[in-house]
C-alpha cells in the first residue's frame, strides 16, 4: 500500500501544527471586495455573453491581471457537476491518492503544491495537477480497475476540458480585441494564428479542506501563474485573494454561484509586451467549509518562444521583452529568486516609458510563479 502523501489528516487536525504555521501571512490587511463598498477594491466583472467588451477586459487585464467572467456559457450544472467529481477524488483514502503521487521532478500527479518546493512552511491543501487532454490515462493511477468512479471522473472532466477549451479560444479572441487588434490581424497574423491552434491546457483541481485555524494557515503561497491565462472555477466560497499595491493589500475575490475567475501568467504579460500583467495571488481557507478550486492553465507549447506581438508594440518602440520559451522562463525565474530579482525584470530588454507609478512588472521580487506543464522538470 502507498504511503500517505501529506504527513497528516488535514481533515481531522484539531489544529494547525507550528510547519503549518505562516508568521507573515497578515503582512497586508485583507479587503472583502463583495461589499457594496468596495469601490476600487471591487474585481472587475467581464460579461462574455456577446463575445464580451474589448475595452472593460483592457481595463481589467491593466489593472488588475484578473477578473470574474460571467456570462461565459457554460452548460447549466457542468460546474457543480465537476466539483462533485472533484470532491469525490479527494475524498478518496490517503493510500489511494497515494497510488497518483508525483514524483520529484515531475508535474503531473496528487500531491502538496508544486510552489511548496519554494516554501519553508506547508500549505493547506491538496491537488491533482495532469494535462487536460490526458485525464484517462492520468486517472488510471487512481483507479487502476477503471470502473463506475474512474468513467464518471473523466466523462465529467473530458466535458468540462472541451468547454473549457472553447472558452480559452473565446477568451484569446477578446483579448486580442482588447489588444486593438484589427480583424484582419487576429485571423490573419501569424503569431496569432500559431497561439490559438496550439495552447496546451493543464489542469489542477485543488481541495482545501475546513481549517480549524483558517488565520494561521495558507491554502497557496503568493505566486504568479507563469502560463498564459488561467481560467479558475471555484466553490462557492471565498478564498482566492489578489495581491494589490499603493496600499499594499489583499483583495478577495467574491465567489458567486455560476462565474469564474480570469488570471493572467507571466508569459502573458511577455506576450502582450507588457500591456496586460500578470497577477500576484494567494489562497486563504475557510473555517467553516472544505473549498475546492479547478485552475484550467492556458499556455504555450514548451518548445514555442514566446515574444511580445508585434501588433502589441507600439509603432516606433521596440518589444519591451525579449523572446523566452516556457522552459527558459522557468530558468529566468528560478534564478531570479535566487538573486532577489523577477523573472519579468530579467527579460526586458528596454525600458517602457511608463514612469515611476507603474513599472509593467508585477511586484514580485523574489516570489516564485507558479510552473504547470512539466517546466519544473526542464527548467
Ligand atoms: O484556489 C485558487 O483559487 C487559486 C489557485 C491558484 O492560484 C493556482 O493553482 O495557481
Ligand atoms: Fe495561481
Amino acid at each position: 500500500m502507498a504511503a500517505p502523501v501529506l504527513d497528516i489528516d488535514l481533515r481531522s487536525a484539531e489544529r494547525v501544527p507550528e510547519t503549518y504555521a505562516w508568521a507573515g501571512r497578515d503582512d497586508h490587511p485583507s479587503v472583502d471586495s463583495s461589499s457594496a463598498a468596495a469601490g476600487r477594491d471591487a474585481v472587475p466583472v467581464v460579461d462574455l455573453a456577446g463575445g464580451g467588451d474589448p475595452g472593460a477586459v483592457a481595463r481589467a487585464a491593466e489593472e488588475w491581471g484578473a477578473f470574474l467572467l460571467v456570462g461565459h456559457g457554460m452548460p447549466p450544472g457542468l460546474l457543480a457537476r465537476v466539483e462533485e467529481q472533484v470532491a469525490r477524488l479527494f475524498a478518496l483514502p490517503a493510500a489511494t491518492k497515494a497510488r497518483a503521487a508525483r514524483r520529484p521532478g515531475e508535474a503531473n500527479g496528487y500531491g502538496r503544491p508544486p510552489i511548496e518546493l519554494r516554501f519553508d512552511t506547508l500549505m493547506w491543501s491538496e491537488g491533482y495537477a495532469f494535462p487536460a487532454a490526458d485525464v484517462r490515462a492520468e486517472l488510471r493511477r487512481v483507479w487502476p480497475d477503471a470502473g463506475d468512479d474512474y468513467l464518471r471522473f473523466c466523462d465529467v472532466m473530458e466535458e468540462y476540458h472541451g468547454e473549457m477549451k472553447a472558452l480559452g479560444n473565446k477568451l484569446l479572441d477578446v483579448f486580442f480585441r482588447a489588444l486593438a487588434l484589427t480583424d484582419d490581424q487576429i485571423a490573419g497574423g501569424e503569431a496569432e494564428r500559431r497561439i490559438r491552434e496550439t495552447m496546451t491546457a493543464t489542469m489542477h483541481p485543488i481541495m482545501y479542506p475546513r481549517c480549524p485555524e483558517p488565520e494561521r494557515a495558507l491554502g497557496l503561497a503568493v505566486h504568479t501563474d507563469s502560463g498564459f491565462i488561467t481560467v479558475i472555477m471555484q466553490s462557492p466560497v471565498p478564498g482566492l485573494q489578489l495581491r494589490r499595491r499603493r496600499p499594499d493589500r489583499w483583495v478577495t475575490v467574491p465567489a458567486p454561484e455560476g462565474a469564474l475567475v480570469v488570471v493572467l501568467g507571466d508569459l502573458f504579460q511577455v506576450l502582450t509586451n507588457g500591456r496586460f500583467r500578470s497577477a500576484l495571488h494567494r489562497a486563504v481557507v475557510s473555517g467553516e467549509r472544505d473549498r475546492i478550486s479547478v485552475p484550467y492553465f492556458l499556455g504555450p507549447p514548451l518548445d514555442m518562444a514566446v515574444a511580445p506581438l508585434a501588433s502589441a508594440v507600439p509603432p516606433g518602440r521596440k518589444a519591451a521583452f525579449r523572446a523566452v520559451t516556457w522552459p527558459e522562463y522557468a530558468a529566468v525565474r528560478d534564478k531570479a529568486r535566487r538573486t532577489d530579482s523577477s523573472a519579468l525584470t530579467m527579460l526586458r530588454v528596454a525600458e517602457e516609458e511608463e514612469g515611476e507609478e507603474d513599472d509593467g512588472v508585477a511586484p514580485n521580487q523574489g516570489l516564485p510563479s507558479l510552473m504547470n506543464k512539466g517546466c519544473e522538470n526542464n527548467a
